[in-house]
């Protein structure tokens, strides 16, 4: 496999793209839905390789093939990393399929298109949904650092992902982190100059910058949503869920603290700064809010992923050199990681949709048990069927432990002081001045031996990585060309 440049792409092995039908794969189920359209694993039929159709949504495109596909295959197209999800091929139905007929179809081209990806058994919100979960703290530090590599090497290639988000974030049952979903990706420039849409995020992941209305921005934006998603690891459910975006600002000033011409010199120039601006000054106490989870080198380094001001947050490069990283416990090799039975967003919150469904049926019986004149019969409810009922999903995951696993507040509406240490020298990163650099400031970090625990079963974490299930809030991807 030969590796794009950065900047450049690598057209040579994809001659043969879209010159098969999707005929070749067989459909096993539906394993998410997005803004672009439905997921299905999927088998080829020939090898009987397992992989992932992501189906693009022609419904709405009069003009013809959406501007967020054009985008996410040409970025893929460039980017060939282990943490980076890896686009096989492009596949096409030449005409309307089953779930397509009877649709009022105002699209010129009237077959499906799907971009065919490498399957990953997991993304990383339906993996914390799972009943139960804790993450250990090498598991968490196992995934940021993935995470952290494969974001560093987008920055390099002068990618920005703009959507990351826990549901984008796939995890294969070798323990493999990889980013995904780069719908809403762009290439930008090193100078920062053009001017660039700022309804971009899903909105708990937003930074501020873009919050107040900044339409020029970089590499930092990605970083704010990298430390939410550390905030959430951390704390067991989502930091901001704010359900729009007055009150998403206020939560972050409330704990962020607000800013000001010292914290964020800049930050007055923006367009909505007078707009958000608090009557009076908020303390900073994002460090108090985390002391408890007793880890210094965490809070130090999400305190730099959490700065205000996107000149002086921390970078990724420098975050994968931070001390968290390499302190004891170290993070795990992604191969000793426990494997689950396969858990994406879109089954979890189904699950949990189809329990509460049977809970409220059996509230029911219940109810008509003690009444029964009413004419339904009893059900059993005592015994091993009834105990089987609420048995996790499958027999090969970790024993889990009973309580610890936070559900958060139901989905949002559509859209959901620098530590001592710190310092200033990702300021001009310069990104895309030269080829991909592993970071390599102190070698790859090495990994934790004697994790996870036996057996799989919790370790020493600061806590379960909540599912937080609600509302991350709707990406505001915008599908039409308008944005840039
Ligand atoms: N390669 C893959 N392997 C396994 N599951 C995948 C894969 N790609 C996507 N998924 C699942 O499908 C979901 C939706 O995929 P994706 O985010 O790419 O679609 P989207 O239409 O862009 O979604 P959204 O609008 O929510 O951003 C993911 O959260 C994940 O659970």
């Amino acid at each position: 496999m030969s590796i794009a440049a950065p900047g450049q792409l690598n057209l040579t092995e994809y001659s043969s793209w879209g010159s098969r039908t999707v005929d070749n794969f067989e459909k096993l189920e539906q394993i998410g839905e997005g803004t672009y359209g439905q997921v299905y694993m999927a088998r080829e039929i020939a090898t009987g390789e397992i992989v992932a159709l992501k189906k693009i949504r022609m419904d709405k495109e009069r003009e013809g093939f959406p501007i967020t596909a054009i985008r996410e295959i040409k970025i893929l197209k460039k980017l060939q990393h282990d943490n980076v999800i890896k686009l096989k091929e492009i596949v096409t139905s030449p005409g309307p399929e089953k779930e397509d007929q009877g649709r009022p179809d105002g699209n010129k081209y009237r077959g499906g298109i799907y971009m065919v990806f490498e399957y990953m058994d997991h993304d990383l919100t339906g993996l914390a949904d799972r009943p139960g979960m804790r993450f250990s703290v090498p598991q968490i530090k196992c995934y940021m650092r993935q995470l952290l590599t494969g974001l560093h090497y987008c920055h390099v290639n002068q990618v920005l992902h703009r959507d990351i988000k826990g549901s984008n974030l796939l995890i294969d049952n070798e323990g493999n982190l990889k980013l995904a979903d780069f719908g809403l990706a762009r290439s930008f420039s090193s100078d920062h100059n053009a001017n660039l849409t700022n309804r971009v995020i899903t909105l708990w992941y937003r930074p501020p910058e873009l919050l107040l209305g900044a339409t020029k921005y970089g590499p930092a934006v990605d970083l704010w949503s990298v430390g939410c998603i550390f905030a959430e690891l951390l704390h067991g459910k989502p930091l901001f869920p704010g359900s729009n975006e007055p009150e998403l600002i206020s939560k972050i000033f409330e704990l962020c603290g607000s800013p000001d011409e010292v914290n964020w010199p800049t930050v007055s120039k923006l367009p909505l700064y007078n707009n958000f601006k608090p009557s009076r000054p908020i303390k900073r106490r994002l460090g108090d809010f985390f002391r408890d989870c007793g880890d210094r080198h965490a809070v130090e380094l999400l305190e730099k992923m959490l700065t205000l001001d996107p000149e002086q947050r921390i970078s990724a490069k420098d975050a994968l050199d931070a001390e968290y990283f390499w302190t004891d416990p170290l993070p795990c090799d992604p191969k000793t990681l426990p494997k689950y039975e396969s858990s994406h967003e879109f089954q979890t919150k189904k699950k949990r949709q189809q329990q509460r469904q049977q809970h409220e049926e059996n509230a029911k019986r219940q109810k008509l048990q003690h009444h029964p004149s009413r004419g339904l019969p009893p059900i059993q409810q005592s015994g091993h069927n009834a105990q089987m009922r609420n048995q996790p999903m499958h027999g090969s995951q970790p024993p889990v432990p009973a309580s610890g696993h936070h559900y958060g507040k139901p989905r949002g509406p559509a859209g959901g002081g620098p530590g001592s240490r710190y310092h200033q020298g990702h300021l001009n990163r310069g990104y895309g001045s030269g080829p991909y650099p592993p970071p390599q400031a102190r070698g790859p970090p090495p990994y934790g031996s004697n994790y996870p625990p036996q057996g799989g079963g919790p370790g020493p974490g600061p806590g379960p990585y909540g599912g937080s299930g609600a509302g991350r809030g709707g990406s505001n991807r915008n599908q039409q060309y308008g944005w840039q």
